[in-house]
């Protein structure tokens, strides 16, 4: 079973250390954790990190991983795609990445499949330079569940999203969590996905971790006081699901 656990993990961009200190418990396979925080709190610097996109202090323990698969696949917040490819070329690439360019019959169908439960295989033949904001969130979204990787971190990925398909993202995304044993780490500024999707919470506040933990037992209204600086509460919706309620800023 592939594991990821963090250890004193820190991020530093030159001499500038952004985040500081971040240790959680092993995560294991299967569960999705979203990270949460302020803006500039240091969430995908973390990610950065991890991925091996910068450097810093502490250990990433990634275990498990069997040879010749891939370990961790990154879907950044901006995914400027101006290369002068189709979508179906970009996720063909992306599947390929470096290594031969043959590609089979059972990769082409398994492109096939995610394009169309994304729904987004009309976009096939598009250019990536002509889609719109949202289109272009899906496209690098497929681009990296193809890869099959066992750690999945995804910064932001339904930020352009209209609200069908951002509860048809995250629902797709857990059940390929559940399906291929993946980790999954997300960060999300909507606290009821986190609720909704997710595991556990990882909370990210002014460059440190501020908690690990359940997203039943960490959203709460003090963390909504504490980090998020909203006065609010969660309470059970008329579906039994745990939701945020915002009342006002605290200034
Ligand atoms: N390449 C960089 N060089 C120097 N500082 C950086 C760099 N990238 C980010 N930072 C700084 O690191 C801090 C954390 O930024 P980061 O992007 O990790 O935050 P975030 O939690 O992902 O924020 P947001 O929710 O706004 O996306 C910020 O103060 C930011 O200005």
């Amino acid at each position: 079973m592939v594991s990821l656990t963090l250890e004193g993990v820190g991020t530093r961009y030159g001499r500038k250390q952004v985040l500081a200190d971040v240790t959680t418990p092993t995560i294991t396979a299967g569960t999705m954790t979203a990270v949460i925080g302020p803006n500039a709190a240091g969430k995908s610097s973390l990610f950065r990190r991890i991925a091996g996109m910068a450097s810093g202090p502490g250990e990433v323990h990634i275990e498990g991983v069997p040879s010749g698969e891939q370990a961790l696949a990154y879907l950044p917040q901006d995914t400027n795609a101006t290369a002068v490819l189709t979508v179906f070329e970009s996720v063909v690439l992306a599947a390929k990445q470096g290594r031969s360019l043959k590609v089979s019959e059972e990769e082409l169908r398994d492109i096939d499949s995610l394009l169309a439960a994304l729904r987004i295989t009309e976009l096939a033949s598009r250019y990536l330079s002509e889609l719109s904001g949202g289109q272009r969130q899906l496209v690098g979204i497929a681009q990296s569940l193809i890869r099959r990787p066992h750690i999945l971190l995804m910064d932001e990925p339904t930020s352009a999203l209209d609200l069908h398909r951002q509860m048809e993202v995250l629902g797709l995304v857990r059940s390929l969590a559940d399906e291929r044993q993946m980790i999954v780490m997300i960060a999300l500024h909507d606290l009821n996905h986190a609720l909704g999707y997710c595991d556990h919470a990882l909370v990210i506040a002014n460059g440190r971790m501020h908690r690990f933990g359940s997203c039943n037992d960490t959203i709460d209204q003090h963390l909504l006081r504490e980090v998020y600086r909203v006065d609010g509460h969660v309470e059970l919706n008329s579906l039994n699901r745990p939701q945020v309620v915002l009342n006002a800023p605290i200034y």
